[in-house]
């Protein structure tokens, strides 16, 4: 019997030698002479493959732009491995430049497994540039703009009040309760629906879903098929197939996450009890298709979930160890409602600290510190090099925050170095939210519901560092994930023990 995997495996050496020599001696026909941005150094056959950073990428990218600063510009940096040109870019200004001016970047680089063969190429943010594509953003553009969402903004101060009790019983347990209210909120705005624990099927299919999903797109941890294209066609029955079995129960199961929600706000629509949401507003909307307004829906919680939660997390460990700027913004807050009630959505104009505290969160520890990719759709051309079509983008938003030219004192948690408009450092609004045509198109649900989860949190708790078992505080450790979104709150202990203290009782 044929031994599928050594078979596989002999064979897909043959060929990525193959592959590697082709595309090492291969010359770049449409470059007007110009060359590749800088890089590592490419290696015979294997060519950048064994220096791509599997871990914390960001930051090896943000070192190698030091590396080839010195004698170029680190701004935007090549690598290549097996006919595939990966392009980071390591300022504000080449992203800006690029990924906001020039429409060429919108689209997105397409993953054999991930993409195809699990269907994840559906949801909108890992959709190609195409109608399809178009459509989803079009659904998604009322009901995001912010005079919108301010109209949502009792549903988001709820949401806070059912967290805020939670954090009041099991203050331990705080990671879950602020990661349960970004779920809360996307949920009930999406669809209408009422989650009441982070075990709801609602919460918990994505969850395990995105997580299956996500480090496929990191470089470094592709799998095979997407080297060898050529394996999709492998049939499932075969031995060491195992990839087609799996990806079509994870197929199965994505269709199911985002099918379910949708099937029940349609039931709720037809039994005259469901409470309007961006899905039931489409569906009335005939100009819509049920496909695309599915998959739209579809595509918020596994885009803003995770993605707020992070924030969150940062904002604990920002209090935890900035007890200064945790006491300005709640003086700032007590002034405001004079210690009688929760601040609310209306109160926002009033609260000019926590305006800065909210740019500095996004700046200091970005929830995406390497943003999502940009696939180039056409050969271009900038500041003296030639960047291929197909290159595979990623915006390295890390480099961006750690960038003296814009900030002082990059590493320090600093929200004032917003506060005077004459003088105020770049705005991270401005780029963590990603770049030109897909720009996220929850920020500015994010950007209230982080909003109304700071004051409300700030109002009610003081959060301090965590504790060893004396009772002594403990300085929390800050460590990065390898994953795409990352949590500023990465110590497990810091986890379990950080302490939050109940200041007022007014919930
Ligand atoms: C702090 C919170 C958030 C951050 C930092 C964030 C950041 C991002 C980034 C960097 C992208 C990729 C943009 C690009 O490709 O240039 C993105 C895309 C997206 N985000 Fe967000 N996001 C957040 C919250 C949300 C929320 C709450 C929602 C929805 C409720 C959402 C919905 C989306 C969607 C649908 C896309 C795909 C856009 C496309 O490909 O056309 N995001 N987000």
């Amino acid at each position: 019997m044929i031994e599928l995997p050594r078979t596989l495996a002999v064979f897909s050496g043959i060929l990525s030698i193959f592959l590697a020599v082709f595309f090492h001696f291969r010359k770049p026909t449409k470059s007007r002479g110009l060359p590749l941005p800088p890089g590592p150094k490419p290696e015979f056959i294997i060519g950048n493959a064994r220096h791509l950073p599997t871990t914390s990428p960001w930051l090896q990218y943000t070192a190698w732009r030091e590396t080839y600063g010195a004698w170029y510009s680190g701004d935007v940096i090549h690598l290549e491995a097996l006919g595939s040109h990966v392009v980071v870019l390591n300022s504000y200004k080449a992203m800006h430049e690029l990924l906001d001016l020039r429409s060429i970047y919108s689209d997105r680089h397409t993953l054999e497994m991930a993409n195809n063969l699990m269907g994840w190429g559906r949801p909108t943010f890992g959709h190609r540039y195409n109608d399809t594509w178009r459509k989803h953003r079009k659904i998604m553009r009322s009901p995001f703009q912010k005079d919108k969402i301010a109209t949502h903004s009792r549903s988001f101060e709820r949401s806070m009040r059912a967290c805020l009790l939670d954090l009041l019983h099991s203050p331990e347990g705080f990671h879950e309760h602020l990661r349960l209210f970004a779920g809360r909120a996307i949920i009930m705005f999406t669809y209408g629906l009422k989650v009441d624990t982070a075990k709801d099927p609602l919460v918990e299919v994505p969850e395990r879903g995105f997580a299956r999903v996500i480090n496929m797109a990191l470089p470094g941890h592709t799998p095979l098929v997407d080297t060898f294209h050529f394996l999709k066609y492998i049939p499932s029955w075969f031995p060491g197939a195992e990839f087609k079995r799996n990806a079509k129960i994870w197929r199965k199961e994505l269709d199911d996450m985002v099918g379910d929600p949708f099937k029940r706000v349609k039931a709720d629509i037809a039994a005259g009890v469901a409470i309007p949401s961006l899905t039931s507003t489409c569906l009335e909307d005939t100009t819509h298709s049920e496909d695309d307004i599915m998959w739209s829906a579809g595509s918020m919680y596994i885009a803003g979930a995770d993605t707020t939660h992070a924030l969150l997390s940062s904002f604990v460990l920002a209090m935890a160890t900035h007890p200064e700027v945790q006491k300005r913004a709640q003086a700032e807050i007590d002034g405001v409602v004079k210690g009688n009630a929760l601040p609310t959505f209306e109160d926002r104009g009033n609260l000019p600290y926590i305006e800065c505290l909210l740019k500095e969160l996004q700046r200091w520890l970005p929830a995406v510190p390497l943003s999502i990719h940009h696939r180039l759709m056409e050969d271009d051309y900038y500041e003296g090099y030639f960047l291929p079509e197909g290159s595979i983008v990623f915006p390295n938003v890390w480099a961006i925050t750690q960038d003296e030219a814009h900030y002082k004192d990059p590493k320090q948690f600093r929200p004032e170095r917003f506060e005077n408009p004459a003088t105020a450092e770049l705005d991270p609004y401005k780029y963590t939210f990603g770049w030109g045509r897909r720009v996220c198109a929850g920020m500015n649900f994010a950007d209230a519901a982080l909003y109304v989860a700071i004051v409300s949190v700030l109002a009610v708790f003081d959060i301090g560092k965590p504790l060893d078992e004396h009772g002594n505080e403990v300085e929390p450790e800050v460590t990065f994930g390898s994953g795409v979104v990352r949590y500023g709150l990465a110590s497990e202990d810091m986890h379990s023990q950080a302490s939050l203290g109940l200041t007022r009782t007014c919930i």
